[in-house]
């Protein structure tokens, strides 16, 4: 949730070309403008040929403001992942830019890369393989710090941060396999924060948890957030995860952004037709709504990344679908409402009922 703004640190050593005209607006922490993620598919035993790509990520642009939580969701396989770890700069994208508090990530040296990057941390979904089992907690929290220019000595920065995520200072002896998931994912909090991050981007940081814990973890995520003024970026296929914690939300679909709007609004109104496919498969907690409430259900399978539809990459599950221009024409990101965006050619005559939906098969979404 947004709290108030993040006092940052002037860059040190960094060209004043470096820092982008795009983001002076101080509100704004993240910029991510048309970053695309193309993965080369190889083939060949002795000449290793490129015969395609997976477009993972195809075009996506959005912003994040200091102390916001935006949550990226979508099916698995849609993307993700790869724009979390672009955004990082843990993988190189193919093309496009990513503005950290002005600064362009993807074009900065090793050294201002890595005086940057403590900046931006991660939280990863399965803690188990994520922690070097080999390493006891303190080891751990010590190593990010030890990379990153900060003291390590004393102790009582190690147990601030096993405190700030709920854990006993007597975790610091102990190794990953010694803890639950719930705790162990704690313990990946904690080493994200050792580095005093502004930004993390937590990819699925409770879909490997049991149902009783994931809302334990998120309070602790909610709570640094509201003590710290961290930023998030949330990645979950969990729609109920991503309501909860988010202010806005983007939705996904095949490596582009389909939807943008805030939490309140995509959930009340989503205009897509994947957004409402995937807001109607949720259930709801009350039987009578439960009962009436309109189920979208879409035909097919979702389509490679490395052969996505032309045009509308959803005209091949899309219940309202219409000739030629969704086969034809890719529809842009286009605010629809304040604050509210969406890929949708007939957006408009959805949400007024103008256009009704095709019959279509159930499948699992
Ligand atoms: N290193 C890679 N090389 C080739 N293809 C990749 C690579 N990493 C991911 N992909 C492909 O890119 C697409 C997007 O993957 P990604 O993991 O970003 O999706 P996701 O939405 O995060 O899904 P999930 O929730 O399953 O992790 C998938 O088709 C995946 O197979």
């Amino acid at each position: 949730m947004e709290h108030g703004a993040h006092e940052s640190e002037p860059l040190p050593d960094l060209p004043a070309a470096e820092l982008s005209a795009a983001t002076k607006d101080a509100e704004i922490l993240l910029e991510v403008n048309d970053i695309k993620v193309h993965f080369p598919i190889r083939k060949g035993v002795l000449i290793d040929k490129v015969v395609g790509h997976v477009y993972a990520v195809d075009g996506v642009s959005l912003a994040v403001k200091r102390g916001e939580t935006y949550g990226l969701v979508g099916e698995s396989g849609c993307g993700k992942t790869t724009l979390g770890r672009a955004i990082l700069r843990l993988i190189e994208p193919t093309a496009g830019s990513v503005l950290f508090d002005g600064v362009n990530v993807a074009d900065l040296k090793p050294e201002p890369l890595r005086q940057i990057r403590h900046r931006m941390q991660m939280v990863f979904q399965d803690p188990l393989s994520s922690l070097d089992p080999r390493q006891s907690v303190q080891s751990i929290l010590e190593e990010g710090m030890r990379a990153h220019g900060i003291a390590t000595t004393g102790g009582q920065r190690l147990r601030d941060l096993l405190s700030a995520v709920g854990l006993p200072t007597s975790a610091l002896r102990k190794f990953p396999h010694e803890f639950s998931g719930g705790q162990r994912q704690r313990i990946g909090i904690a080493r994200a924060l050792a580095v005093d991050p502004e930004l993390i981007v937590a990819d699925e940081p409770v879909s490997a948890l049991d149902v009783s814990v994931q809302a334990q973890v998120i309070n602790v995520l909610e709570d640094l957030q509201a003590d710290l003024g961290l930023t998030y970026v949330v990645i979950a296929h969990d729609l109920a995860v991503v309501r909860h914690i988010s202010d806005r939300v983007g939705v996904m679909y095949l490596g582009a952004l389909v939807e943008e709007a805030t939490s309140a609004d995509l959930y009340a109104s989503p205009l897509h037709p994947y957004s409402r496919a995937l807001l109607s498969a949720v259930p709801v907690p009350d039987p009578v709504v439960e009962d009436s409430r309109e189920r979208i259900l879409l035909t097919g399978d979702l389509p490679s990344p490395a052969n996505p539809p032309t045009g509308c990459r959803f005209h091949t599950r899309c219940p309202w679908r219409q000739p030629t221009k969704c086969d034809t024409d890719r529809p842009v990101l286009t605010e629809f409402a304040p604050g509210h965006r969406v890929a949708c050619h007939y957006a408009a005559e959805i949400a007024s009922g103008a256009l009704v939906p095709h019959q279509v098969q159930e499948s699992v979404i």
